[in-house]
């Protein structure tokens, strides 16, 4: 079956899941056995490609960057790669999975696509994506393979209830607040201010959300029951592109395509989205009004139980540098002389900097490896899949105990989204980094100095954070 080329007329088996920037998602809704509870993972290609973003590569040619096959070269055939999915799949199998823990990680298979598939899905699906999604990338129909996994919205077949299953979805950012030696008194900041509450205040002056989430990576990755159900309930408020709810595969709550659904905001103790408020009353068995609060509830219990938020924090935290260091590291790789230190005229810093570019070629690939993992980990997402348990019946799951309603739910949980970042993009995640901190501490003056002398978006939104900081 995986070997078999798919055509046009497969095309309509396949229905819209959601995207990213870099993939589109397909569920399968055809009744092939071999690919029932599947979705197909499609590479997009970006319509404006952008320095830090892509590069035009020679069909045939490797996936990898000479200084990537160097910083890779452990990972078994993947040098040789000329197919993206591929050299993603060996990725997630052979650098992520063991970090995470294989039980948490589908790396998925590929599958021969032909160009005229690709053509119809992205026909058929064309209306069901978000439009910025649409002008910002379309499918790359000249790829010859995609990335067949399973879908993480449903449990296997072949066993009871399977028609009802509630799925969620986070993408929880970095859960730890850097160290690192390496950075700048000017950019202290970041070792009191998370990234995401820093990133958001430049999102909201850019326009990309409408709201300051209150959501705080830090309680998610707390290890504190308490302060992980208060994420929750934060990333419920005002879900932008970090939290989804999906009923038997169909999205109903939060925005499809990974968009940031700008004017979302959620009262958890007044719902007035339909398809969720139905869904929840479906699966929740609450005689009281509480339905939200109940699944919110099983939603902090699973990931507190299933320890897949400490896993992923383990690997978050191979960034030991912060980009602050890292980058000097990247210019030993690339035998360049450092930009960074030509431009820093802080003596203690510089010679503390200095001390990276005295290290070997080996060391410093180190140092950009745990830093590109890490990013992996900062940009992944969880899925975890909620099922009543039925009575008397074993299962293969892990299980959570709902409290509120007494109810038992098998769950899993899942990493999806376990990509390599580019090596190339070092310079802009060290651009990005001192775009989000110097925004946010010019915000914060501002703030300080009197709120009129701050943007308006950012005044008007703001005000009430910065008394946390
Ligand atoms: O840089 P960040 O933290 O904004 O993360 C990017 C994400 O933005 P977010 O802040 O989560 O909305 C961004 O997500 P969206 O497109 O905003 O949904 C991508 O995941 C991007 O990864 P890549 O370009 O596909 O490799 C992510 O870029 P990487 O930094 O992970 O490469
Ligand atoms: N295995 C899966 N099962 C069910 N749904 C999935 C699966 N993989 C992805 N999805 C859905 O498809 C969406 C897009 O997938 P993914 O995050 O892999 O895209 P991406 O382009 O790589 O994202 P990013 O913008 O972070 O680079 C996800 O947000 C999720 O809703
Ligand atoms: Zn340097």
């Amino acid at each position: 079956m995986a070997l078999r080329l798919w055509r046009a007329e497969d095309a309509e088996e396949w229905a819209y899941r959601g995207e990213g920037a870099a993939n589109l998602v397909l569920g399968y809704c055809g009744s092939s056995p071999g690919l029932v509870g599947k979705v197909l993972r499609v590479q997009k290609v970006r319509r404006k490609k952008s320095a830090a973003k892509g590069v035009v590569r020679e069909p045939g040619s490797p996936v990898l960057t000479s200084h990537e096959r160097i910083l890779w070269k452990d990972v078994d055939k993947i040098g040789e790669c000329t197919s993206k999915d591929i050299a993603g799949q060996l990725y997630a199998l052979h650098v992520m999975s063991p970090l995470l823990g294989a039980e948490h990680v589908d790396p998925g298979m590929h599958v021969a696509v032909s160009e005229e598939f690709l053509r119809s899905v992205e026909k058929n699906i064309l209306d069901n994506r978000p439009s910025w999604r649409v002008d910002a990338a379309r499918v790359n129909t000249l790829c010859d393979s995609a990335l067949l996994m399973s879908d993480h919205s449903f449990f296997p077949r072949g066993t009871l209830n399977e028609d009802l299953c509630v799925a969620i979805e986070i993408k929880p950012k970095c859960g730890f607040l850097p160290f690192s030696k390496f950075i700048k008194r000017e950019t202290i900041v970041k070792t009191r201010v998370t990234r995401f509450k820093m990133h958001q205040v430049l999102k909201l002056h850019e326009g990309q959300i409408s709201w300051l989430s209150e959501y705080d990576p830090l309680d998610l990755f707390s290890g504190s029951r308490d302060r992980m159900n208060q994420a929750i309930r934060a990333l419920f408020h005002c879900p932008q592109n970090n939290f989804r709810v999906f009923f038997n595969g169909s999205l109903v709550f939060g925005a499809l395509g990974g968009g940031m659904d700008k004017d979302v905001v959620n009262d958890i103790s007044h719902e007035k989205n339909e398809a969720f408020e139905n869904m929840l009353k479906t699966v929740i068995q609450e005689e009281h009004t509480q339905h939200v609060q109940s699944f919110l509830e099983l939603v902090g219990d699973a990931i507190f139980n299933s320890g897949i938020i400490d896993r992923l924090l383990e690997v978050q935290k191979l960034d030991i540098f912060d980009i602050e260091g890292a980058i000097h590291a990247y210019y030993n790789i690339i035998s360049q002389p450092c930009l960074i230190c030509q431009n820093l005229n802080d003596a203690d810093l510089l010679n503390r900097c200095s001390s990276i570019h005295s290290l070997s070629l080996e060391e410093s690939l180190k140092i950009v490896r745990g830093y590109l993992i890490a990013t992996t980990a900062k940009d992944c997402s969880i899925m975890v899949s909620f099922r009543p348990r039925q009575r008397n019946v074993t299962s293969d799951f892990g299980s959570v105990f709902l409290k509120s309603t007494g109810q038992t739910f098998d769950y899993k949980a899942y990493f999806i989204d376990l990509d390599m970042k580019h090596f190339r993009k070092m310079p802009y995640y060290y651009e990005l980094d001192q775009k989000i901190v110097e925004f946010y501490v010019n915000a914060e003056s501002a703030l300080v100095n009197g709120i009129n002398s701050a943007c308006p978006c950012v005044a008007q939104n703001y005000s009430l954070s910065l008394s946390e900081c």
